[in-house]
């Protein structure tokens, strides 16, 4: 009798990814003003997982994460959101990938004023036409800590509490993976902690898959993976991070050549 056969790697890899890239280029502009902002990216990004971007100024982090997020095109190379190739998608796919498969946390919240918290919360299942799920509304709520809050607008709300929301609206969709662009950038220390912590805790109980990029190694060392870039290319990784080992990867790549150098 033959033994079982393995299901074949490719598929193991489709259902394991929640996103990937693959020989991902990005260049802006041409001729003199040329950027090469990524240069051979070949990344995936577990579902279920946590995982931060980092890298120095300009190494490509941000562009790496608009083309992974369906909000930039890219100049060769793939990306598979799930088992969606978006470099397939014309803008309407785009769209309706962003809407049905991303959440977004931005450094700057980026809710509606005019909204309260509620509102902004379920702006985007509303836009998608969906229904909330109300357990899980009330879950998402709760986690966040902001059952007494969802009646205010952002003014009447602190930046940590307006990244709360901004948290909550992300996952009140259950989204295939969350990209958060620098999510504390703007929120003192103790805040920063909170929605850390929250964003920790939604992977760690509920399954949920965040992409996260920033600058400090205190908030990478909440993520299961840090991956790191350096002039456009993956140079490094770190699993299980802690801040002392973020902080010894980011000093090492001070070292790294720049690409071609020794061409
Ligand atoms: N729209 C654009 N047009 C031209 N060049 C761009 C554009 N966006 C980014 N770049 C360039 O691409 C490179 C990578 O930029 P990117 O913003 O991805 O880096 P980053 O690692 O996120 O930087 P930071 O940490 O400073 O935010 C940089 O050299 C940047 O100047």
């Amino acid at each position: 009798m033959t033994p079982a056969a393995a299901p074949p790697l490719t598929r193991q890899r489709v259902e394991t990814a929640a996103a990937r890239a693959t020989g991902l280029w990005k260049v802006y502009g041409t001729g003199e003003a040329q950027v090469i902002a990524l240069r051979g990216v070949d990344v995936e990004l577990e579902r279920g997982r946590f995982t931060a971007i980092m890298g120095p100024s300009g190494s490509g982090k941000s562009t790496l994460m608009h083309c992974l997020a369906g909000l930039d095109a890219v100049s060769r190379g793939q990306v598979h959101v799930g088992d969606t190739e978006l470099t397939g998608l014309n803008d309407a796919g785009l769209t309706r990938l962003r809407r049905e498969k991303i959440g977004f946390i931005f450094q700057q919240f980026n809710l509606l004023p005019t909204l309260t918290a509620e509102e902004n919360i379920l702006l985007p299942l509303a836009i998608a036409g969906r229904k909330p799920d109300q357990q899980w509304f009330r879950t998402v709520i709760d986690t966040v800590g902001l059952g007494d809050r969802l009646g205010h607008r952002p003014s009447q709300l602190s930046g940590g509490q307006q990244q709360r929301v901004a948290c909550a609206r992300a996952l009140v969709s259950r989204p295939e993976v969350i990209f958060a662009d620098e999510p504390t950038g703007n929120l003192d220390s103790r805040s920063g902690a909170e929605v850390l912590g929250f964003l920790r805790r939604s992977v760690t109980e509920y399954g949920q898959t965040i992409v996260m990029v920033t600058h400090d190694a205190n908030a990478a060392a909440y993520a299961d993976r840090v991956v790191f870039l350096a002039d456009g290319q993956l140079v490094a990784e770190l699993t299980q991070p802690t801040p002392e080992s973020v902080l010894d990867t980011l000093k090492s790549l001070d070292r790294v050549a720049p690409a071609g150098a020794e061409h």
